[in-house]
């Protein structure tokens, strides 16, 4: 972890990884303990309140072309890391947000550092040798 600070773009893949697809798309359901207002909209208490991160995620104006996996959207010019923006997209909010968010930041960031080091990533290829292209496939998802 010694590394870290000298490998911006395994943060970068990191953050792009959750903004990308998040893996709880709509967060963790949670309920009103009283009745509130936010924006003009009346919620009352006990109303089953879920947070759309994925929205959120590909939110256009804050993550140009939001479909296209693009670490670099998350570095300077000279390559170093910009201010994170995502956490709250990749572990929720307030009082509830995830608790186990330090120990997964630090060993996911681990994981990818330590795959991109030890194996190299290719396409497959077909019978006549030409790569066939990868068609990224994600399920829906919502945690109850
Ligand atoms: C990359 C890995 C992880 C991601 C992206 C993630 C994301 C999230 C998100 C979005 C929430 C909902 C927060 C909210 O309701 O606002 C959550 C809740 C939670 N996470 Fe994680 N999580 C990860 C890993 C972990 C790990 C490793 C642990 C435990 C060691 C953990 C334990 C929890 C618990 C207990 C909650 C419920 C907290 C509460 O409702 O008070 N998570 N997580």
């Amino acid at each position: 972890m010694d590394d870290r600070p000298s490998l911006p773009y395994i943060d970068a893949i990191f953050r792009e990884t959750l903004r990308y697809s998040p893996i709880a798309p709509l967060s963790v359901p949670h309920v009103a303990v009283n009745d509130d207002v936010y924006n003009g909209y009346h919620i009352p208490k006990g109303s089953l309140l879920l947070a759309n991160l994925w929205s959120m995620a590909h939110d256009e104006s804050r993550y140009p072309n939001p479909d296209t996996f693009l670490p670099e959207r998350f570095l300077n010019d000279d390559g170093s890391l910009k201010p994170d923006d995502t956490e709250h997209i990749k572990f929720g909010f307030g009082r509830r947000i995830c608790v186990g968010r330090h120990f997964a930041d630090t060993s996911v960031w681990a994981v990818i550092a330590k795959v991109l080091a030890a194996f190299k990533f290719l396409k497959p290829l077909d019978e006549h040798g030409v790569e066939i292209p990868v068609e990224p496939v994600f399920s829906a998802g919502i945690v109850v």
